[in-house]
């Protein structure tokens, strides 16, 4: 059912497109998984690649079990329209593509996650879109670089690794005063703790392979915009171009996932609250990077933009590099592993691992540093994970 804007999140991610009425009573969708779909006639099926007649065609343009994920995702983030990807770099690639041509200039910050950052070097940029990095931290130093050329800002905020923060709504307000889309990449957030959209920016982008799936078990990005937006990114990014489609069942699972994102969300922050806090009053920490800190440099922005704190947390210990390789290895019940946003709490090395697509004096000019770790907080109970973080910082004793 179309649930009323004054319904609350967890209610609008539990009804909002769908009513059971419409399929035999169903409480779950069904999942439509077909490739193709069958036209009454060829009349019809003419019609409706010529977009006279409303029909489905075809699973990598438009499928009914995608349709009600991205109305779905589209609500909770106070967009119009969204748009069903593979993965996360599928929906950040289809809207590079889609959105930028040759000849324009994209602004970006200096941190980006690591498959992005090779995207827009030895991607995009390779196809004659010139790319800019500014500390976007610092909104007056956007003002002075944008150009005639400048189609487009785009951002993480908190950022991949290391949660520099974004003012949204300043660098919004910015960019389009010169004419430029804003994008945000709101993986770190999920629509439950952050809402670009509602703060000015254009497009808001997940790897819906974090905290949207939420169980670590699927691949799957979405984009959402307003309408016009989306049917480009649709049409050129998803249809003509990349292809990157998302799996109905995959789609499935995420709108399974999300009936629990805000009591998840609640969870996740609960334990990077307490992991932050165990971490900053060890010895053997040097530097812990987490919103909710009272030392957290940017903690004024993250508390006017973001709902709580969030689940991720960057940290350097005293001993660098060699010491966060120990640290990792001690642990027994926090996973090694890269992603994030799963139940289980995981633990990894971005300099070697989601990072490495950086030079090292890349990373360096990114403010990246080889001893980083980053954690995400899982939904185990709390003490648990407390103790193993605890017995490995000890052993670096
Ligand atoms: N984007 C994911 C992360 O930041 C996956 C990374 S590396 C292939 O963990």
């Amino acid at each position: 059912m179309t649930t009323p804007k004054t319904a609350g999140f967890a209610t609008r991610a539990i009804h909002h497109g769908y009513n059971p009425a419409d399929h035999q009573g169903a409480l779950v969708p069904p999942v439509y998984m077909t490739s193709t779909f069958a036209f009454p006639t060829a009349e019809y099926g003419g019609q409706c690649f010529a977009g006279e007649a409303p029909g489905y065609i075809y699973t990598r343009i438009a499928n009914p079990t995608l349709n009600l994920l991205e109305q779905r995702l589209a609500v909770l983030e106070g967009g119009e329209a969204a748009v069903a990807f593979a993965s996360g770099m599928g929906a950040v690639t289809a809207t590079l593509w889609s959105l930028l041509q040759p000849g324009d200039e994209i602004i970006v910050d200096e941190t980006l996650y690591g498959c992005t950052y090779a995207f827009l070097h030895h991607g995009i940029g390779r196809f004659g879109v010139q790319v800019r990095h500014i500390d976007l931290t610092r909104p007056e130093l956007l003002k002075e670089a944008m150009g005639p050329h400048t189609r487009m800002v785009y951002f993480e905020t908190p950022a991949n690794p290391n949660m520099r923060m974004v003012d949204i709504a300043a660098i919004s307000q910015i960019a389009h005063d010169g004419q430029a889309l804003v994008v945000v990449d709101n993986t770190y957030c999920s629509p439950y703790l952050q809402q670009p959209l509602q703060l000015g920016a254009d497009v808001s982008l997940h790897s819906a392979t974090k905290y949207l799936g939420g169980h670590g078990d699927l691949t799957a990005g979405i984009v959402i915009c307003n309408a016009e937006l989306a049917q480009r990114i649709r049409l050129v990014g998803l249809k003509d171009m990349t292809g990157a489609v998302m799996s109905p069942q995959d789609a499935y699972l995420i709108l399974r996932g999300l009936k629990t994102l805000a009591l998840r969300m609640e969870r996740h922050c609960d334990n990077a609250e307490k992991m932050a806090a165990l971490l900053a009053a060890h010895p053997a920490v040097e530097q812990v990077y987490y919103p909710g800190l009272p030392g957290f440099p940017q903690r004024e922005l993250a508390a006017r933009q973001m709902r709580r704190a969030g689940g991720m947390i960057a940290f350097e210990l005293k001993g660098g590099e060699a010491a966060g390789r120990r640290f990792i290895n001690a642990l027994q019940m926090v996973t090694c592993a890269v992603s994030l946003g799963d139940a289980e709490t995981l633990a990894q090395h971005p300099a070697s691992m989601t990072h490495s697509t950086y030079t090292p004096e890349e990373r360096a000019q990114h403010f990246i540093s080889e001893g980083l770790i980053r954690l995400s907080a899982g939904l185990e109970d709390a003490e648990d994970i407390l103790a193993d973080l605890e017995q490995a910082l000890d052993q670096l004793r």
